[in-house]
């Protein structure tokens, strides 16, 4: 569901509050983000050249193009939430010793070598991943974002990389029911991937192993995914009576065509690790044997390049696409958030839970 009407006023209240100043850019891309929300796409005349200032606040309103009012307001909404998370946030450097240890054992974070690596540790269950391990990822993300690695890593233990969502997540109704569990897992679902989004660092896969839904989709908003020859890709989303999440209706079609992309997510084809990589979604693919030898020994020759270099780089790569991925997410969260609700979802996840089908 997209911001309401209140939520953006409590937002543009918040912005005033803020204990630090957020920069000319970011003060520019609430200006924009507000014009558009309540006054919809530019439609006043370009300033001449001598207004400078009007003709950069024109430029910035002007360049979110048809951006409807609703998810200009999420974005403001989402921009100032973030502006006051880190504000808020004690220090800007988090040194590994003092980093948060998540709550559950199946994430480990470690940190060594200029490399911080998250690692889902839930074998037995192939990395599928718990409402837990979710919010243990946004944890483990933002505290990475400040700390004093250069790279980051996310990766899994065991044979499988991740097998995606933990379909039995859904089985645990609150007492607001259906319509409670589908608005709570949105809401959930959209912070997660919004932290893969604004990653400011680069950001790795190391894929050990086979990798299901959500686990694929989110590789479109990584730098570099490295994948063993065991790997493959797969999102069965019409199988499971769900659609794309990750921002992989907007990533996909733009990594590999709009056709190829179809195939993989409206009819669940599976892709080995060499197809995934000639579709350009993954880097480089490494024969399982010396995978991990071969992947590491490059990630820490990576991690001693400049950070602050990879750092801008990377902002330069990324940046202009960030309202869009913004506006992507909140879509896609608030459509899962009814396909949730459906008959079709229901019906395939009590079929897995019931061993009836396996993907
Ligand atoms: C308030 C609610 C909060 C919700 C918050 C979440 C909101 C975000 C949602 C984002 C949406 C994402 C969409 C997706 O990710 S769709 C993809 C979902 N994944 C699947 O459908 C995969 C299902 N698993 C399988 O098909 C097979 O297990 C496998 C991965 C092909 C592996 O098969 P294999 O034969 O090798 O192994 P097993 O089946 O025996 O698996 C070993 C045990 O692991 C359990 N398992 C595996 N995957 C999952 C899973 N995704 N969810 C739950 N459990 C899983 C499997 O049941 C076995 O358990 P057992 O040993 O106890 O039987």
């Amino acid at each position: 569901m997209l911001a309401s009407q209140k939520d953006f006023n409590n937002a543009v209240s918040q912005v005033k509050l803020l204990k630090e100043d957020p920069g000319n850019e970011v003060k520019l891309k609430l200006y924009a983000l507000y014009k558009q929300a309540t006054e919809g796409p530019c439609n006043v005349p370009k300033p001449g050249m001598l207004g400078f200032i009007n003709k950069t606040k024109w430029d910035a309103w002007n360049a979110l193009g048809s951006l409807s009012k609703e998810a200009a307001r999420q974005n403001y909404v989402d921009l100032v939430s973030r502006l006051s998370a880190s504000s808020e946030s004690p220090s800007p450097e988090a040194p590994a010793a003092d980093r948060k240890q998540p709550e559950s054992d199946s994430l480990v974070v470690t940190s060594e070598d200029g490399i911080t690596t998250i690692r889902l540790n839930r074998p037995a269950k192939k990395n599928a991943l718990t409402t837990q391990m979710y919010r243990d990822i946004i944890a483990a993300l933002q505290a990475a974002s400040k700390d004093e690695s250069a790279i980051t890593v996310l990766t899994g233990s065991g044979d499988y990389y991740c097998s995606g969502n933990d379909l039995t997540n859904f089985t645990h109704l609150p007492a607001g029911g259906l319509e409670e569990m589908a608005r709570s897992a949105a809401a959930l679902l959209r912070d997660f991937v919004n932290c893969f989004i604004d990653f400011p660092k680069p950001l790795v896969a190391v894929v050990n192993g086979p990798a299901v839904g959500i686990s694929v989709t989110i590789l479109g908003l990584f730098d570099v995914v490295y994948a063993t020859d065991r790997a493959s890709f797969h999102t069965p989303f019409s199988h499971l009576g769900q659609s794309p999440e990750g921002c992989s209706s907007y990533t996909f079609p733009k990594i590999m065509g709009s056709s190829k992309a179809a195939e993989m997510l409206l009819f669940g084809k599976k892709l080995t690790a060499q197809e995934a990589c000639a579709q350009g979604l993954v880097t480089e693919v490494f024969p399982d044997g010396t995978f991990q030898k071969e992947v590491w020994a490059r990630l820490k020759a990576y991690s001693k390049l400049p950070p602050n270099a990879m750092r801008i780089s990377k902002q330069i790569i990324r940046n202009r696409e960030k309202e869009k991925l913004h506006a992507v997410n909140a879509e896609e969260s608030s459509v899962l958030r009814e396909r949730w609700q459906s008959d079709e979802c229901m019906n395939a996840i009590a079929s897995f839970l019931s061993r009836k089908v396996k993907l």
